[in-house]
């Protein structure tokens, strides 16, 4: 079973269609990239697909059920972390965490926070302000804060953008880990296309608010007769 299933969804802003009639599916425990240009759509694809804005057409089914009719069960099993969203600035990263924990309804609130503050290596954070910390140091509190309810899909928009090339390494082995270990869907945005390559079993390429072309990195590098997904990207991107 998928997943997750987006099915010819639309968004339109305005004069603008941001989102044109995608289609496409994330199935257990595979890890998905959406990518494309700036502009092209995936944001506004991952905010539909997490109920966070309504498409004007099409439907969104995670686990077998429609998202517009079963929100709250579905929401549950879902977690996102991006990079433009802020954690409360004056609050500690223990507090935050502590506060998604009860908030999620996790059992044993404070292990599980516990554990993640060790999975995502924040023992030196954990008594800062949000809003202290570097921009690299909150991308790893907000993967912590997307793990914490142990998601069966896990939504992430440029999971590694503000990471160094250390910590970006290390955080995409974790989530390939995370995947592998429990099972869980993973969709993910990035312009990194050596992480993709990395963490991707699927790739889908939007341009304009439409998908033009889906496979793995080896399937889309030998259709457009490259070496590599930068090269495809290039190709994709300049039509
Ligand atoms: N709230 C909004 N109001 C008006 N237009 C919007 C809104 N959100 C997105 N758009 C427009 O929709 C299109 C798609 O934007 P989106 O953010 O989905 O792109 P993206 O592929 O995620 O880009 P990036 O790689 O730069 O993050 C763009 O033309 C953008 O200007």
């Amino acid at each position: 079973m998928a997943i997750l299933e987006a099915i010819k969804l639309v968004k339109r802003f305005g004069p603008v269609t941001a989102v044109d009639e995608v289609s496409f599916g994330v199935g257990h425990g595979e890890v998905v990239g959406l990518l494309g240009l700036n502009g092209a759509g995936k944001s506004t694809t991952l905010h539909m697909l997490l109920g966070l804005i309504t498409p004007d057409a099409g439907q969104v089914r995670v686990f077998g059920m429609d998202l517009a009719r079963h929100r709250v069960e579905v929401l549950s099993q879902v977690n996102f972390a991006a990079s433009y969203v802020d954690l409360p600035g004056p609050l500690l990263v223990h507090e935050v965490l502590d506060a998604f924990a009860r908030l999620y309804a996790v059992r044993r609130p404070k292990a599980r926070v516990a554990e993640m503050i060790e999975l995502l290596e924040l023992g030196p954070l954990r008594g800062r302000r949000m809003m202290d910390l570097s921009s690299g140091q909150r991308t790893r509190v907000q993967l912590a804060k997307a793990l914490l309810n142990a998601p069966r899909l896990l939504v992430l928009d440029e999971p590694t953008a503000n990471l160094d090339p250390d910590a970006g390494d290390r955080i995409r082995g974790l989530l390939s880990r995370v995947a592998g270990e429990n099972g869980s869907a993973m969709l993910i945005t990035s312009h990194n296309m050596r992480e993709v390559e990395r963490m991707c079993d699927r790739i889908c390429f939007m341009a304009a608010g439409r998908i033009v072309a889906e496979g793995t990195a080896a399937e889309l590098a030998g259709h457009y007769g490259v070496v590599d997904l930068e090269e495809v990207f290039l190709k994709v991107a300049r039509g």
